[in-house]
């Protein structure tokens, strides 16, 4: 494979990527990152009302999915996509036929780099996904694979080869993605700190996934990437990258994967209203203190040898662990399961495109 580093970003992996963008607003922010989005597809899910008409700026390829388009692609299985929350972005996952996910929402832009520079954010995750993860053991200047680095002394050779790289996980300058209690406490704080660097998250360790700036190996992850059941007619919200990032983090630490977090970096614009989030999130805030010890505590066995298996074996302990919480984790792993029969149906082996799909897009 040629050097991720020397290929020209506009043509870095132009068929095998698409950006998923979940909407309720208008699209306009496409064109600031035209320069660097404009060559690849894009599968937009719009969240909400489908009666309203969401307009995506001339020039670019994309496919759009409204609530009507996935209950009538998924029928029944439709239950399991989250409605009126940033988590219905998951079907764009499912429905992809690409080798490689980014995910943005609209309200992120261009950022600059110190030297005031446009940040190419999809480039840097390409970089970071084309390159390998060391979650083995810890390298103390950073991403050894990058132009000006390398492994420290003392760092085992034997461990200098790395493993493949599943998830990227982009950063935020202006508005950082908070809890809304903090953000309560703090409704004036701007992220202005720009830290040049990549790392790979060590195995064992459970991190917040953000789901605003991310780029994952679909045919890797995609399978764990569910966001969950959020938004309308659940009693939580703002969980869904969460849920995902710790499902994902355990297989990939159990298949021997690794998961990076740094550059890039975007410049997310709009801070969502912290009442609004507070009523979405309090739930989780508490529940959390339960469900990260689970999570740590998750072991899959030695025959859970695909991340599908892996995945349905993680249903299976929310279920018998996590049911007596609450309720909702029942109907939560209930949810995961009908989440990779959903996955089966619409990636059965052969399938080229979405367009491939019985009923496509709406667009
Ligand atoms: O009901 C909805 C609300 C929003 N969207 C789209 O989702 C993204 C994010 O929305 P927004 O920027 O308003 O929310 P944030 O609080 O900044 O989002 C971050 O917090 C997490 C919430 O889960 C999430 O990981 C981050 O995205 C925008 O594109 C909205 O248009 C939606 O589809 N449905
Ligand atoms: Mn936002």
């Amino acid at each position: 494979m040629a050097d991720p580093a020397t290929i020209s970003p506009a043509t870095l992996l132009k068929d095998e990527l698409d950006i998923v963008i979940p909407t309720i607003r208008n699209l306009d922010f496409l064109e600031m990152w035209r320069p660097f989005f404009q060559p690849y597809h894009l599968i937009i899910v719009q969240d909400g009302d489908p009666s309203k008409a969401i307009k995506v700026p001339e020039g670019f390829d994309y496919e759009l999915y409204n609530r009507n388009d996935i209950n009538r692609i998924l029928g029944p299985k439709a239950s399991c996509i989250s409605f009126k929350d940033s988590a219905c972005r998951c079907f764009g996952y499912m429905v992809s036929k690409k080798k490689y996910i980014y995910t943005i929402d609209d309200d992120c832009f261009v950022a600059k780099d110190p030297s005031g520079k446009d940040i190419n954010a999809l480039e840097q995750h390409i970089k970071n996904l084309l390159s390998p993860s060391t979650p083995f053991f810890f390298n103390t200047l950073y991403d050894p694979y990058r132009a000006g680095a390398d492994f420290v002394r003392g760092y085992p050779f034997s461990l200098r080869e790395g493993v493949p790289t599943a998830v990227s996980h982009g950063l935020w300058l202006n508005i950082p993605d908070y809890d809304a209690p903090t953000q309560l406490v703090k409704p004036l704080e701007r992220n202005t700190r720009y830290v040049d660097a990549v790392m790979t998250i060590p195995k064992g360790t459970l991190f917040p996934m953000c789901g605003m700036n991310l780029a994952f190996d679909r045919e890797l992850i995609g399978p764990a990437m569910y966001f969950g059941l959020m938004g309308d007619g659940q009693p939580i919200g703002r969980y869904d990258d969460m849920w995902a990032g710790w499902c994902t983090k355990v297989i990939c630490d159990h298949l021997g994967w690794g998961v990076k977090t740094g550059l890039p970096y975007i410049w997310h614009s709009k801070a969502s209203n912290p009442f609004v989030n507070l009523r979405k999130e309090y739930k989780g805030i508490y529940w959390q203190e339960e469900l990260i010890p689970f999570f740590q505590s998750v072991t899959l066995p030695k025959d859970c040898t695909s991340v599908k298996k892996c995945y349905i074996e993680i249903a299976n302990q929310v279920k018998a662990k996590l049911g007596k919480v609450d309720d909702y984790f029942n109907k939560l792993a209930d949810a995961m399961v009908t989440w990779i029969e959903a996955w089966d149906e619409l990636n059965p082996s052969g399938a080229s495109k979405s367009s491939d799909l019985p009923n496509g897009p709406s667009k």
